[in-house]
C-alpha cells in the first residue's frame, strides 16, 4: 500500500495547517482544519484592532470586510469582483436567495433536489409557504421542469453520496424553461473549479467552514451577479444592506450593489479568521486541488471497495466531489470505533460512513491508514 513514489504537488501545503500527525482527519467536508496563521490573526484582531483601535476599526477595514472577503471567495467560484458577499449562515442566505428569486413571480412552483441537505429543504418549504408557491422535491436526473417553475435549488455536491451535479447542463435546463437556479456550493467550494459568471448562474450560496477552513460557524457567502443586483429584492431589510446605513434614515433604500444582501452587523472575529484562512488559496491552483482530490478519493475507494459488507455509494468517475461514502449496516458503530482509533470521518443516518478528503492537508497515507483501520474492524 506504499505511496512513497507518488508525486503530490500540494504535499508542502499540509505544513500550513495545525494538525496532529497521529490523527487521520477525514471530516474536512464538515469542519475544515485550522490553517496555522489563523490563531495569530485572531489574536491581532482582538488585541490590536479591537483592543487598541476600538470603534475606529469599523472605518479601518471592518465595515467593508464582507465584500472584500467575498471577492476573495469570488475568485474561487468564477465570480468577478463585487458579486459575492460574506454574511450570515448558509441557511439565512438560502432564505434571502430563494425569497429574492420568487419575488414578483407569476409562476407556481419551487423545485428542490430530493436528496438535498435538510436545511435547504426546510428553508425552501418556508419560502414556498410565505410566497404562496408549492414546493416540489425532484430527482436531479429528471427535474420535470415547465413554464410553471419559478426557481430550482440544487446542491452542487450531494452531502450524503458525494455525487457532483453537472452545473453547466442543469443551469441550461433551468434557463430553458425561463426559471432561475440557486446553487448550494457548500461541498464544492474550494475543491473544484466553479464558473458562476460563465454559466450565468442566477444565485449561489455556500458555507466557509468546510473546505475553505474558515472555522466553526464562520460566515457563509452569497453570490448575486451584477446584472441581477438591481432586482435582488432583499426580504431581510436590515440596516447594513441600506444604501446609506449611517444616514439612519427611517426608510429602507437598498444598496445598489451586492451589499444589499447584507442584513446586520457582521461577526468580525469570525470573518477575519476566515480572511486569514483564505490566504492559503493564494498559493495553490484549483486544478491541482481537484486533481489531488480525485486521486485521493480514487485511492481510498480502491482500498475499501472490496471489504466485506461495504457498498461504495459515491459515483465513480469525474462526477463526484471529494468524499467517499460507504454504506454498511453497522455504520454508526464502525465510525465510533474508527474515531477511537484516531480516524475521524462521520456517520450519516441510517447507514452511511463518510470520508471527506481535503486535498490541502490530506495525504495518500491518510487514505491508507483509514482503509487499514476500517479493514481491521471489518
Ligand atoms: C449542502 C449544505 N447546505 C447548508 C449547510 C449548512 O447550513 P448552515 O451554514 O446554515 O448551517 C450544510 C452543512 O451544514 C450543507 O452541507
Ligand atoms: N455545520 C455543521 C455543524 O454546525 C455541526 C456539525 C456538522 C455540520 C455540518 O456542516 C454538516 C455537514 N453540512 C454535512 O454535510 O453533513
Amino acid at each position: 500500500m506504499g505511496t512513497g513514489a507518488r508525486t503530490d504537488p500540494l504535499a508542502h501545503i499540509r505544513d500550513l495547517f495545525d494538525l496532529d500527525d497521529d490523527v487521520v482527519y477525514l471530516d474536512g467536508n464538515s469542519l475544515g482544519a485550522p490553517p496555522k496563521n489563523v490563531a495569530a490573526r485572531v489574536q491581532e484582531v482582538v488585541s490590536r484592532q479591537w483592543g487598541r483601535r476600538l470603534i475606529r476599526s469599523w472605518s479601518e477595514g471592518w465595515w467593508e470586510a464582507p465584500q472584500r472577503v467575498g471577492d476573495r471567495i469570488g475568485k474561487l467560484v468564477g465570480a468577478a469582483p463585487g458579486q459575492v458577499v460574506v454574511a450570515d449562515s448558509t441557511s439565512v442566505n438560502l432564505f434571502k436567495a430563494l425569497m429574492a428569486a420568487v419575488h414578483g413571480t407569476d409562476r407556481a412552483e419551487i423545485v428542490v433536489d430530493a436528496g438535498t441537505f435538510p436545511t435547504d429543504g426546510y428553508i425552501a418549504r418556508s419560502v414556498a409557504e410565505l410566497s404562496g408557491l408549492t414546493l416540489r422535491p425532484a430527482d436531479p436526473d429528471d427535474l420535470a421542469l415547465s413554464d410553471t417553475t419559478a426557481v430550482v435549488l440544487l446542491n452542487h455536491v450531494d452531502y450524503r453520496t458525494g455525487r457532483l451535479l453537472d452545473m453547466a447542463k442543469l443551469t441550461e435546463q433551468v434557463h430553458a424553461v425561463g426559471a432561475k437556479v440557486v446553487w448550494d456550493l457548500c461541498h464544492s467550494v474550494g475543491v473544484l473549479p466553479i464558473e458562476l459568471d460563465a454559466l450565468n448562474v442566477n444565485l449561489a450560496v455556500g458555507c466557509t467552514y468546510k473546505f475553505l477552513n474558515g472555522g466553526p460557524g464562520s460566515p457563509a457567502f452569497l453570490y448575486v451577479p451584477t446584472e441581477a443586483q438591481p432586482g435582488f429584492h432583499q426580504p431581510l431589510t436590515g440596516w447594513t444592506g441600506h444604501r446609506s446605513p449611517f444616514a439612519m434614515s427611517p426608510d429602507y433604500t437598498p444598496d445598489p450593489g451586492v451589499s444589499r444582501a447584507r442584513v446586520g452587523t457582521p461577526d468580525i472575529i469570525s470573518m477575519l479568521a476566515l480572511d486569514a484562512a483564505l490566504d492559503v488559496w493564494d498559493r495553490v491552483d484549483l486544478e491541482d486541488v481537484r486533481a489531488k482530490g480525485l486521486a485521493l478519493t480514487a485511492h481510498f475507494r480502491d482500498l475499501v471497495e472490496d471489504l466485506p459488507g461495504i457498498e461504495v455509494i459515491t459515483p465513480d468517475g469525474e462526477w463526484r466531489g471529494h468524499q467517499v461514502s460507504l454504506r454498511h449496516p453497522d455504520a454508526a458503530t464502525l465510525m465510533r470505533r474508527l474515531v477511537e482509533r484516531q480516524v475521524i470521518g462521520d456517520h450519516r443516518p441510517p447507514d452511511v460512513l463518510r470520508f471527506g478528503f481535503a486535498p490541502l492537508y490530506n495525504t495518500f497515507e491518510d487514505a491508507e491508514r483509514a482503509a487499514t483501520a476500517l479493514g481491521e474492524l471489518l
